[in-house]
């Protein structure tokens, strides 16, 4: 049964030194799904993914791929798999066209017509020709995929694909994936940004320290998540406070700098602010602040919680 998954990574730790940069971590994949491994900085993502990639190996525990080990199938255990750690390198002075082909002859040559799908899928047709000294940081990393894509892999592991991209970038990072999924293909990503997976991805690993914080589906962490929380500022804080100590439901407290903090379910804090208006308090702004996900996110791997009050 295990056989059947893309990933079955069981018990797998690595250490540099005295830090155990991976601890235990069992993490299974099934074949077609995006699966996620979020956490902050230094929480081992990377190395996870390297030993995916054959990088490096682990200290102990198995990494199985599509049933196979390094133990026991050698280097065919990287059969299907493709990927990038980190952002890909290619020759500026090429096209894009160019740099795939090259890395094509060095797999004995991708089959013909093979590029121009490629170049499609990772929406580049159009700048195929053009020098990579051109493109945009989102565009390398676009073809970086489409490198990976050469393979022809059943696994695609993608080491924070959407780090140092702006807004446009993210989202267009995030439709390329979703296409990838959506023709059957096994989508290991890692991530620091809750927003950029909580789309796209079926489940997560979220680490802490080389440990798991949070294993499973989305929905279910969506279930998890505490009320939105809302930065208020009005003409006169004092008595909108004591507006919300008059609704059970909402939690007002001061903001370290000026304003109030607020949390509540959506219905209570539009209830809340119905009240400040109706008293004749003006609001000078109401900003959400972090997503429920995001909050949550920062509790599990114990990030810089800004509104103790949610927790
Ligand atoms: N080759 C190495 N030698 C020594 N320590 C390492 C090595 N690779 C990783 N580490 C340490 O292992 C821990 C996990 O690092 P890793 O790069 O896997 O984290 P990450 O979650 O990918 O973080 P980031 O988002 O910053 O890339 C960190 O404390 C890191 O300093």
């Amino acid at each position: 049964m295990d056989d059947q998954l893309a990933v079955d990574a069981v018990d797998v730790v690595k250490a540099f030194g005295s830090i155990r940069a991976v601890d235990e971590i069992t993490i299974k994949v099934a074949p077609g799904e995006v699966y996620g491994v979020l956490g902050p900085n230094g929480a081992g993502k990377t190395t996870f993914l390297r030993m995916l990639l054959g990088l490096i190996r682990p200290d102990s525990g198995t990494v199985r791929v599509f049933g196979r080990t390094w133990a026991h199938d050698g280097i065919a255990t990287l059969d299907g798999v493709a990927g990038f750690i980190e952002s890909p390198a290619f020759y500026p002075y090429l096209t894009g066209r160019q740099n795939l082909e090259g890395l094509g002859l060095l797999d004995g040559g991708a089959r013909s017509g093979r590029l121009d799908e490629i170049l499609e899928v990772v929406d580049l047709a159009g700048r195929a020709d053009d020098r990579v000294r051109g493109y945009s940081y989102g565009m390398r990393q676009r073809l970086g995929v489409a490198a990976s894509l050469i393979r022809e892999p059943r696994l695609l592991v993608l080491d924070e694909p959407a780090n140092g991209l702006d807004p446009a970038g993210i989202r267009d990072m995030r439709a390329l994936v979703k296409r990838l999924a959506d023709s059957g293909l096994t989508v290991l990503l890692s991530s620091h940004h809750m927003d950029e997976v909580e789309e796209i991805c079926d489940n997560v690993t979220i680490m802490r320290r080389g440990e798991v914080a949070f294993h499973g589906a989305i929905a279910e962490l969506r279930a998890q998540a505490p009320d939105p929380g809302y930065a208020l500022a009005t003409t006169d804080d004092a008595r909108a406070l004591a507006v919300a100590g008059r609704l059970p439901a909402v939690t007002a407290t001061r903001a370290p700098d000026s304003g109030l903090t607020v949390t509540g379910p959506e219905d209570a804090v539009s209830s809340y602010v119905a009240d400040l208006v109706r008293d004749g308090i003006r609001l000078r702004a109401f900003t959400p602040t972090r997503t429920p996900l995001e909050q949550l996110f920062f509790m599990l791997t114990d990030t810089g919680v800004r509104n103790e009050e949610v927790a």
